[in-house]
């Protein structure tokens, strides 16, 4: 485990652009995921309808508010974007910059997170010198296009199970409050959801709730 991000930390992992919050202001979503207990959270500005220096102004908002409550503010896909945020670290997909490029780019100290679906792709994150996994997508999912079919919690534990020890990993994908326990009970550290909060009535009660499921199980899984 890397020193600046403890498995705890991936706990309830937030993903949200200005995509997924309809007719509701981003900022106010993210406070309120924040009050229900949201650990980590990710700017995935994806397909929106801002222009660039729109994108920049709401990733300053979200990344202060981010930093104020002390969760790591991760942007998906562009280094050059989480460079001028001043984020805490940047996602990769396997069809993005490669993960060694990025920690060439960022140096040791930011968080580098890579998208997985095999034990190969994660051994190969890992010589990359990646912090953690995000494994998908769980089930089906309506928020990310060309998604794939669901590879489920059995990716999970395929990597889990892998020769080398993996980096810790969180499950994507399809995740709500009655699903999330097959995800973490498979090996997984936490889970990562946009939906599940940023279409729900309330965000923060959501929020809570899968909060209270994940730790729950992480609690039950280390009394057995
Ligand atoms: C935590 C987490 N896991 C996986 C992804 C997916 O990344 P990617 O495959 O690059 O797809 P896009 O998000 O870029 O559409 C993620 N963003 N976060
Ligand atoms: C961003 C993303 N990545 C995925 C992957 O499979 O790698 S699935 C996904 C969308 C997750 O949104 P929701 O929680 O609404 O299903
Ligand atoms: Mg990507």
């Amino acid at each position: 485990m890397p020193n600046h991000l403890s498995s705890s930390t991936l706990r309830l992992y937030f993903v949200m652009g200005s995509q997924d919050c309809k007719n509701r202001d981003p900022v106010w979503v993210l406070k309120e995921a924040i009050a229900g207990g949201i650990t980590m959270f990710q700017f995935r500005e994806k397909n929106s309808a801002l222009t660039l220096s729109q994108t920049v102004f709401l990733g300053k908002k979200l990344r202060d508010l981010c930093a104020k409550h002390h969760i790591p503010f991760i942007v998906n896909d562009r280094v050059d974007l989480a460079m001028v945020l001043k984020a805490d670290g940047v996602h990769v997909g396997q069809e993005d910059l490669p993960a060694v490029q990025v920690r060439r780019l960022l140096g040791s100290d930011p968080i580098i997170g890579v998208s997985c679906k095999t034990p190969e792709e994660a051994d190969k994150a890992m010589q990359a010198g990646a912090d953690y996994l995000g494994v998908g997508a769980m089930y089906s999912t309506r928020s990310k296009q060309n998604a794939g079919s669901p590879v489920g919690p059995s990716a999970i534990q395929r990597i889990y199970h892998m020769e080398n020890k993996p980096l810790p990993m969180v499950g994507i994908g399809g995740i709500h409050h009655q699903n999330a326990e097959a995800v973490i009970r498979a090996g997984a550290e936490g889970i990562a959801v946009i939906s599940a909060i940023t279409n729900a009535p309330s965000p923060r009660h959501a929020a809570m709730r899968l909060r209270e499921t994940a730790e729950r199980i992480h609690a039950e899984k280390k009394a057995i």
